[in-house]
């Protein structure tokens, strides 16, 4: 009888760890497997993984990369329930053989096993595929519209001329010298190309006639006459673009296009692109405005104020040009977008106030007065986002308990977790590290409390009396203008439980031990970050919470080595246009842009004819290829490139890949990649770049560098069969549940775009077509997964939506290009239907037209680009309509024809076009300015239109 007892109870006991334990393999095996896909071996927080990696990859057989890229999800799946079932059976088996029959006999436990794993088997299924809903694609309904128009008083306003012609654009090294020279005894690490900043020249315009045509020609053929944004509030970049030119005139022999208008197609592409060379720059690249988003450059502000003002960070020159911009850009009813074609918000008006005060605007200043006047009816700073409450806190102008937590301790979570912030999208995986460290710390500005700005602040902000607020109660408070993606139920009970364990004082020793922890692993992580970027950081909002938090952690030295590093790179991030200085949402656009331009003329049969222009662009892509491996050992990034580190920062690997920006920046993006790829391959094909390469006049890109490119694209894809940007989709749609921003659609995780899947599909195509016999069957099965995931997202009326510019039209190009290079039949209903979406858009002037309001209300935009267009149309959206439809030969020539002649009739004198309304966007929610697409995308369209379907353009209506 006792006997029995123990038995029984032994044999329980044997049950309930089986349990356990199989509980725990399946837990990790699918909390683990997004984590694992690194492009990399797998981390070791997976059961399953770090049993391949010990036996089966030991062994030699091809390794765990195999087995796991051999694996469809579901087989994958089965391995995984093979695996917990080999385990049960014989745990099971085994308490039967030691502890005799009774319920454990071996038939039974089999049955029973059997039983309870596909009990779990459907259990996993359903949940991860069906509940979790995988990867939910972008771009579902939205609700909220955007129901109030940006307005600005109509008024001109200028830089001085001083300040117009005393910047100079520097690049590449001659932008090194010019640092290193501000900072005596300091070096900038990475490689130079592709850096462009803004310095103060000391020789000024001389010849006026010749200067005339210069800013004309920068302006189109037309003369300067201010910037006016209640005509339009998109610069035009005519600073840069009449320095270009001054430049490129400066040459022997250089002249600018004929002034005459072009008669043919030809004619107009070849003038669109003797134009745009002018603009290139001597390492090769093209650079751009990339300014927009209104929220940035107030945290640059705030970081250089709070650091006590250095004027190595920004100087007086910079100080006037940024006030400049804030002051052009509000609006008439005293408030500021999120981003520049925005109607008000609080998050942008909340910190263009803040910014402006600091700046030195006094707080009596008319454009003070105005700001405040929106604030306050709006309900004070109390009912902006959480962002920028953030800031708010920085400075001492909110207090830490009106601000929701952001614990640094959920980094020492287990990767498995299932919510572990490695699994976020990296640009909100880069954000929230330094918020949750700063936020950690409870980091104030120290002279907070004696700081009369601040001070007359506290006042100016709010409509009650500082002292007085209850701030806990206000932490979940947002204005309406603000709320796009109100905060999930989810996320708000989160934030109530976190606000207990912060002020509860029965969680406090435990939270001193886990802070402590949190924030020593944020600041070596954000130490990481750094030294991957050469300091310039992933993207503007993490590059200044990054210094902020080493000035933290060096105990306010601003002398400390970090702390200038990061200042040496301020600059990087900062553009003129003649709206004045701002600050850009990348540290440029140059290697996207660069790319499109080669393919562009490619496909305009401009390649040969412009061949100092290819070679430049060849050095340039070659330059900027991120390879790790002849990164010099003494640059810090070095180290970070080892899979170790990768692993322990949760990045992807890099080596092959094309940023999209610079080769220092460090982050390649699957699009990104794709693009540089595919200009390597047309520049290949052509005369000027095989002749180059023989007589050596050209650095080689050789086969090995193009397979590590096709490496790093393989891994990116997702389970979908889609790409995402920077990494693997790591997660699930449910994450968005716990997206803590109001401001921001779609940021929890890497999705798979339309957008990074074409283009990457199309690199895979045309790289196959040069080297038919690398990895070809990996190459097809990729091709073959990605164009199913490229239909499975076309939407009802045959169109894609567009997340990274506006928007449908952008979108359905992507998405037609992908599936005609996929090997689509031209007259298959997807194609057919997408090309008829195109045409019934197609407006009464030929062109096409879709502002920002598309992407944000996920509705195209009825009255097309109606405010910064021309009549509905846009020379941007029009290109890409031309650009789908002629790549399906879609046989309505004469609506091909329309679309034509009306870029031809937009096309300026000078060989530009007009710079209409924002074409970038980011988050479903925020604008971001791509210039130069105003001329890479009308080249391309003209070019394959004429490739297409031959000389029928000419003849005028
Ligand atoms: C952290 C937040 C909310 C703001 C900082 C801004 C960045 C998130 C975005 C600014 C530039 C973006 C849009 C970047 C630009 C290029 C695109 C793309 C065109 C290559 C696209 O196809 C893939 C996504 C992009 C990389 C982008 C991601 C988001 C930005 C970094």
């Amino acid at each position: 009888m006792t006997e029995d007892r123990i038995q029984i109870a032994l044999g329980l006991i044997g049950w309930s760890s089986v349990m356990v334990l199989s509980a725990l393999a399946m837990a990790t095996g699918l909390a683990a497997t997004p984590l694992d896909q690194l492009g990399m071996r797998p981390n070791g927080s997976c059961l399953w993984s770090w049993l391949y990696h010990h036996f089966v990859d030991s062994v030699g057989v091809g390794g765990y990369d195999a087995i796991q890229g051999a694996l469809a999800p579901p087989l994958r799946l089965n391995f995984h329930m093979a695996g917990v079932l080999l385990l049960w059976a014989s745990f099971v088996y085994f308490s039967d053989q030691q502890y005799g029959e009774c319920v454990f006999s071996l038939p039974l436990s089999i049955w029973w096993s059997g039983l309870h794993s596909m009990c779990l088997y459907t259990l996993y299924f359903f949940v991860l595929n069906h509940l979790m809903d995988g990867v939910s694609v972008p771009g579902g309904p939205r609700a909220s519209k955007i129901q109030r128009q940006p307005i600005w008083d109509d008024r001109l306003t200028t830089l001085d001329d001083e300040d117009k012609e005393k910047w100079k654009c520097m690049v590449a090294e001659e932008s090194h010298e010019d640092t290193e020279t501000k900072f005596p005894g300091k070096k900038l690490t990475g490689e130079p190309s592709g850096r462009q900043i803004w310095s103060r020249a000391t020789t000024s315009a001389s010849n006026h006639d010749k200067e005339k045509l210069i800013q004309e020609m920068a302006l189109g053929g037309r003369s300067y006459s201010g910037f006016n944004p209640s005509k339009n509030p998109n610069s035009s970049d005519v600073i840069f673009r009449a320095h270009q030119i001054r430049k490129y005139l400066s040459i022997d022999g250089n002249v600018p296009p004929p002034a005459t208008p072009p008669k043919s197609i030809q004619d107009c592409t070849r003038k669109a692109a003797h134009f745009y060379s002018m603009l290139q720059c001597s390492d090769g690249h093209f650079a751009a405005d990339y300014g927009g988003p209104h929220f940035l450059m107030p945290g640059l502000v705030i970081a250089w104020y709070i650091m006590g003002k250095p004027s190595s960070c920004l100087n007086n020159d910079q100080i006037k040009l940024l006030k400049h911009y804030i002051l052009v850009h509000q609006q008439s009813d005293g408030g500021w977008g999120t981003h520049i074609e925005s109607p008000p918000t609080m998050f942008g008006s909340t910190l263009m106030y803040v910014a402006m005060r600091l700046l030195g605007v006094p707080k009596d200043d008319p454009a003070a007065v105005r700001g405040r006047k929106f604030l306050k009816e709006n309900g004070g700073v109390l009912y902006t986002s959480s962002w920028s409450k953030f800031y708010l806190c920085l400075l001492g102008l909110m207090d830490w308990r009106g601000h929701n937590s952001v614990p640094p301790e959920m980094w020492l979570l287990p990767n498995w977790f299932p919510f572990h912030p490695g699994r976020m999208w990296c640009h909100a995986r880069m954000v929230y590290l330094p918020m949750g460290y700063l936020y950690g710390s409870q980091f104030v500005y120290e002279d907070a409390e004696t700081d009369a700005t601040i001070q007359s602040l506290r006042s100016e902000l709010y409509c009650e009396n500082y002292i007085n607020i209850s701030w806990v109660k206000t932490r979940h408070w947002v204005s309406p203008l603000d709320d796009y993606s109100p905060i999930p139920l989810m996320m708000k009970t989160m934030q109530n439980l976190l606000a207990c364990y912060e002020n509860w004082d029965i969680f406090q020793p435990f939270k001193r031990f886990f802070r402590e922890k949190g924030i020593k692993f944020s600041l070596k992580y954000i130490h990481a970050e750094d030294k991957q970027t050469n300091y310039i950081d992933i993207g503007p909002v993490n590059k200044v919470l990054n210094m902020i938090s080493h000035y933290h952690a060096t105990g306010n030295d601003l002398n400390d080595p970090t702390v200038v590093d990061h200042m040496m790179r301020v600059q990087d991030y900062l553009w003129i246009a003649e709206d004045g200085m701002k600050m850009q949402g990348y540290n440029g656009s140059q290697c996207w842009d660069t790319s499109f331009c080669a393919q562009a003329l490619f496909e305009a049969n401009l390649l040969d004819e412009f061949p100092g222009v290819s070679r430049k662009i060849w050095n340039y892509l070659e330059r900027t290829q991120i390879l790790s491996t002849e990164v010099s050992q003494s640059s810090p990034a070095y180290k970070y490139e080892a899979n170790e580190y990768r692993n322990m920062y949760y990045r992807h690997i890099s080596e092959g890949g094309w940023p999209f920006s610079t080769s220092a920046h460090g982050w390649p993006i699957s699009d990104c990649t794709s693009e540089g790829l595919k200009a390597v391959l047309c520049l290949l094909r052509t005369k000027c770049i095989q002749d180059s390469l023989k007589d050596k006049r050209i650095v080689c890109i050789s086969e090995q560098r193009l397979y590590k490119a096709i490496n790093v694209l393989l891994t990116y894809q997702n389970e979908d069969g889609g790409w995402a940007t920077y990494e693997n989709n790591r997660g699930w749609g449910w994450y968005e549940q716990l997206n803590p921003s109001e401001v921001f659609g779609d940021i929890m995780i890497d999705y798979s775009y339309v957008e990074c899947s074409m283009a990457t599909l199309t690199a895979l195509v045309d790289f196959r077509e040069m080297y038919p016999h690398h990895r070809p069957n990996d190459i097809q099965q990729s091709i073959n997964k990605g164009h199913s995931f490229l239909k499975s997202v076309q939407r009802e009326d045959g169109s894609w939506y567009g997340s990274w510019a506006c928007c449908f039209t952008y979108g359905t190009f992507f998405g037609i290009e992908g599936l005609v290079k996929c090997g689509e039949s031209l007259d298959s209903t997807a194609i057919v239907r997408a090309c008829k979406f195109l045409l019934q858009h197609q407006r009464k002037n030929g062109g096409w037209g879709e502002d920002f309001t598309s992407c944000y209300d996920k509705d195209y935009a009825k009255n097309g680009m109606k405010r910064y267009g021309d009549e509905g149309s846009g020379v941007v959206n029009t290109a890409w309509a031309l650009l789908g439809l002629s790549i399906a030969k879609y046989d309505d020539v004469d609506a091909i024809r329309r679309g034509v002649q009306y870029l031809m009739k937009r096309q300026l004198p000078s060989g530009d076009w007009p710079q209409e309304g924002i074409s970038g966007v980011f988050n479903r929610s925020v604008g971001i300015t791509y210039t130069a697409y105003r001329n890479v995308f009308p080249i391309w369209a003209l070019g394959r239109c004429y490739a297409v379907y031959g000389n029928v353009f000419n003849e005028t209506e």
